[in-house]
């Protein structure tokens, strides 16, 4: 994948970003929905002494998953543990994290999509009766033993609980659905993280941030980042021109769009004629990953108007021609819209 400094499923390296992860639910900002019914159901887990029942986190990357999960567990008191579909090859290496669970404990599994489909078998059983089925050998020798395991929580968080198996996603208790952050949200988001990092940030300049970074506090972490970076060496007060100048270095527009966007929306318009055109071809053109596309570019640009899913393809919405500055073909309709 590129390196793109608007890209949030880049994880930085940067020890700030976790100085600027909120710690409490009170802290996180945004996510109404998912953080008041979060609340109820951790105090009331709390009150029977059991364990919250499993979660499953799903949106676009970049949107706070992580950062919930730990939240979740701080919250109810109890251990964390984490891990990430990819990186569990056999069902043993889930096994011994389970086994050393302590009761009511949260297991935190990233990109749950991505988990083999034997492990996802040996995670049925583990969710629903808390037990544990282990082969042990091979051929006819071959027995099942049954493991009991100490009550806990598992949070799995995906960009796409579409690829989940029915019965993997049926066995959430808690399916929530986090959604790309208002710019006002995200004033908050960099406003307090301007004061974290000790940072003397204009209004003006934190609510350019908020507006450019595509509706997800990673990117505003990482802008918030660069942009101090460039109000130190040159010495500037982080005011508006300040901002608009470093963005504009930076390559990201007045909407927050970077060089990859503007990329797949020029595609779209001048190889397309505004489409409709479906996704692998954009891929194969773009040299991007259809995943890449659908979990990281298209959500903000879609949610902007900037692009249509429809029946037959992606097409070029006015906001998209209009960003451009190109006028859209006569007669370019709009096609059926999916549900998005
Ligand atoms: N509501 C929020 N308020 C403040 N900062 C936030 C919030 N949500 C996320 N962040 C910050 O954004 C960054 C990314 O968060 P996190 O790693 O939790 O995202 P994620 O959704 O788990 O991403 P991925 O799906 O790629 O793992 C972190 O630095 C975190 O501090």
């Amino acid at each position: 994948m590129s390196e793109r400094l608007s890209d949030p499923e880049r994880r930085d390296e940067d020890s700030t970003e976790g100085a600027l992860r909120p710690q409490t639910l009170a802290e996180f900002t945004g996510q109404k929905i998912v953080r008041e019914n979060l609340s109820i159901f951790i105090q009331a887990a709390k009150v029977r002494g059991e364990a919250l029942d499993h979660v499953l986190l799903h949106g676009p990357p970049g949107l706070g998953k992580t950062t919930l999960a730990q939240i979740v567990s701080r919250e109810l008191g109890v251990g964390f543990r984490a891990t990430s579909g990819p990186v569990l090859q056999r069902a043993g290496d889930l096994a011994a994290i389970l086994t050393n669970l302590q009761p009511r404990d949260v297991l935190f599994v990233d990109e749950i999509h991505r988990l083999q489909p034997a492990i996802e078998e040996t995670l049925y059983p583990a969710m629903e009766d808390f037990q544990l089925d282990l082969i042990i050998g091979e051929g006819p020798a071959a027995r099942t033993v049954r493991i009991d395991l100490p009550p806990f929580t598992l949070v799995g968080a995906t960009t796409r609980s579409g690829l989940l198996a029915q019965p993997l996603r049926d066995r959430f208790g808690i399916p929530l659905r986090l959604v790309l952050y208002t710019p006002d949200e995200l004033l908050g988001i960099v406003r307090r993280g301007a004061s974290k990092l000790g940072f003397d940030l204009a209004d003006e300049g934190a609510e350019e941030i908020a507006k450019r970074s595509r509706g997800t506090p990673r990117i505003a972490g990482r802008l918030l980042r660069r942009i101090r970076d460039f109000a130190l060496v040159e010495g500037r007060t982080a005011d508006r021109r300040m901002v608009d100048a470093a963005l504009a270095r930076l390559e990201v527009d007045a909407r927050g769009l970077d060089a990859m966007d503007r990329r797949y929306l020029l595609r779209i318009a001048q190889h397309h004629n505004g489409g409709p055109v479906g996704v692998e071809t954009l891929a194969a053109a773009l040299a991007e990953s259809r995943d890449t596309l659908e979990d990281v570019i298209e959500p903000f640009l879609i949610q902007e108007g900037f692009v249509l899913r429809t029946q037959r393809g992606r097409m070029l919405g006015d906001a998209g021609w209009r960003h451009l500055g190109l006028t859209p073909p006569a007669g370019s309709g709009q096609g059926d819209l999916l549900d998005v």
